[in-house]
């Protein structure tokens, strides 16, 4: 389809530890579409962050093919921007030339047009000369999604971005998401262990099997920003069944 950006196909992965062989992921068929938002899930060890790394072309599959627009990955590259749990901001640099840290290709004044419309999206552009260690966890990670997005990439690939935040700071930070994800509109994949995350900011959710069994989608119809409503708890509980294959335990919905 025209629409898709990315194109997973037949992905295997699997990898060698102490001479036994461990398959990571098999089967995974996935087709994104420009301007999803899609949250990923599944137990830990299942290949969340191995399916991400392929996709960054940070790391590579056995068998398989991603395509972006068309163009098979073969390795990294400026059109996929990557955040981690960590920040990883380099902590001898302003915020501002974090931001600008790897755009040397281009002219200073373009770097600085660049760097200084994605502190205000992120709505840092006070902090531009502050130092990573002046920041809180939530300011490091918002100048870190800014740097992801530096330059112009098709798809931000973020890997747990929120995990190591506070409660009240994650939420506050799922909010500053959708907004930077509605502004930049770009496509964005996020690996999450927080199922409410994964159904309060995925226009899809993909959850991984431990067991080898490709992936399940769920779809989310319509965003769901009301935490208690019944939608909301519905694709949750949906969620929860597909991670821990209760099928036959239905469940009550008295809310
Ligand atoms: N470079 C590597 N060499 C060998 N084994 C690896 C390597 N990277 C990952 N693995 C193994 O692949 C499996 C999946 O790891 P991965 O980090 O993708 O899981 P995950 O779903 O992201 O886990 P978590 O939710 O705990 O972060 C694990 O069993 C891990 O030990």
């Amino acid at each position: 389809m025209s629409d898709t950006i990315l194109e997973i196909k037949n992905l295997e992965k699997k990898f060698i530890i102490n001479k036994n062989e461990i398959k990571v992921l098999e089967n995974i068929n996935i087709d994104i579409k420009k301007g999803e938002f899609i949250t990923i899930v599944g137990h830990s060890g299942c290949g969340k962050s191995t399916l991400l790394k392929i996709i960054a072309g940070l790391e590579t599959s056995d068998s398989g093919i991603i395509r972006l627009n068309g163009q098979e990955i073969k390795g990294p590259g400026i059109n996929r921007g990557v955040v981690f749990q960590e920040h990883r901001l380099l902590p001898w640099l302003t915020i501002k030339e974090n931001i600008e840290f790897g755009l040397d290709n281009l002219l200073k004044k373009e770097r600085e047009n660049i760097s200084l419309e994605l502190l205000e999206m992120v709505n840092l552009l006070e902090y531009k000369n502050a130092y990573p260690k002046q920041l809180s966890g939530g300011m490091a990670q918002r100048v870190a999604i800014a740097r992801g997005l530096a330059s112009n990439p098709e798809i931000l690939l973020l890997d747990e971005p929120f995990g190591a935040l506070d409660a009240l700071t994650r939420i506050k930070m799922q909010k500053e998401i959708l907004k930077i994800w509605s502004k930049s509109n770009k496509t964005m994949i996020m690996i999450t262990h927080d199922i409410e995350e994964a159904v309060y900011l995925g226009t899809r959710i993909v959850i991984l099997s431990s067991k080898s069994a490709g992936e399940k989608i769920i779809k989310v119809e319509h965003p769901i920003r009301d935490r208690s409503s019944y939608d909301f708890l519905y694709i949750k509980n949906k969620v929860y069944r597909e991670l821990f294959e209760d099928k036959n335990n239905e469940l009550e919905y008295n809310i």
